[in-house]
């Protein structure tokens, strides 16, 4: 047993040609809110599916709570939230029919996914159907699905992606309370100010490697520039773009 919440060594994956994962390695500790930040089809997503374990890794390992991520342990289902993207809704459902259908699958009472609708302001919306919801209503009902079961630990992939910036605003209000709770949740984001305001340490990634880990303040420190946006520019070259 280790007492990270998640501990990752040497991942790699690669799709055909493309080396998405080249070697990663990190760990994040119990209660921390943990960003990864990259350029477009720098790796982040396959990172996370890989440490999710829904996906298989060439080389290297993860480990979840103290478990192997792969194979998948049913177990350990119970006790970690995975955001899907508002794509993966059951077709035609309402909100509250989503909700309460993940609700069933975990074993949890129909009071409690009531309870997470209202938590991400959702009750209006209650009996509206997936596809009539906004964008920032469906990610907030997605991470309300991902909450339902109470898990330890929350891996969100670029949660406010799309959305003005109110409901950005409340959206973080939502994950700092999820974190706040003693939840571990782990990101990833398009945006340097949610990273800077949200996380306790983020790594940034580029070309499947992770380049550097710190806090947002020692990272700035460490480069001596400005902000995030600048360490981002300066370890990756890039702009960061959509
Ligand atoms: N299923 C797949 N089959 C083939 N190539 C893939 C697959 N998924 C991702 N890739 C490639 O692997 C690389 C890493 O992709 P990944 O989605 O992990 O990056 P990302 O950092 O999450 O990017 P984005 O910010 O655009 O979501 C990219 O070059 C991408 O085109």
């Amino acid at each position: 047993m280790t007492d990270a919440a998640i501990k990752v060594e040497g991942l790699r994956k690669r799709y055909g040609e493309t080396q998405a994962v080249d070697g990663v390695s990190f760990e994040v500790e119990r209660g921390e809110f943990y960003g990864i930040l990259g350029p477009n089809g720098a790796g982040k997503t396959t990172t996370l599916e890989l440490v999710e374990g829904l996906r298989e890794p060439d080389e290297g390992s993860a480990t979840l709570l103290g478990h192997p991520s792969w194979p998948r342990d049913p177990a350990l289902l119970r006790r970690v939230g995975v955001q899907l993207q508002s794509s993966s809704f059951f077709e035609r459902l309402t909100a509250r029919e989503q909700i309460h259908t993940f609700a069933s699958l975990y074993g949890v009472p129909a009071a409690r996914a009531d309870a997470m609708l209202e938590t991400v302001g959702l009750m209006e919306k209650a009996g509206t159907r997936e596809n009539k919801l906004s964008g920032g209503q469906a990610q907030r009902l997605s991470i309300a699905c991902a909450l339902v079961h109470d898990p330890e630990l929350v891996f969100l992939d670029e949660p406010t992606t799309g959305l003005d910036p109110q409901a950005r605003r409340n959206l973080w209000d939502l994950l700092r309370r999820i974190n706040s709770e003693g939840r571990t949740v782990v990101l990833t984001t398009h945006y340097m100010d949610e990273a800077e305001v949200l996380c306790d340490r983020v790594a940034v990634m580029d070309h499947g490697r992770m380049l550097r880990v710190g806090t947002p303040a020692a990272l700035v420190e460490e480069l001596a520039v400005a902000s995030l946006e600048d360490v981002f520019l300066q370890l990756t070259g890039r702009e960061y773009r959509e």
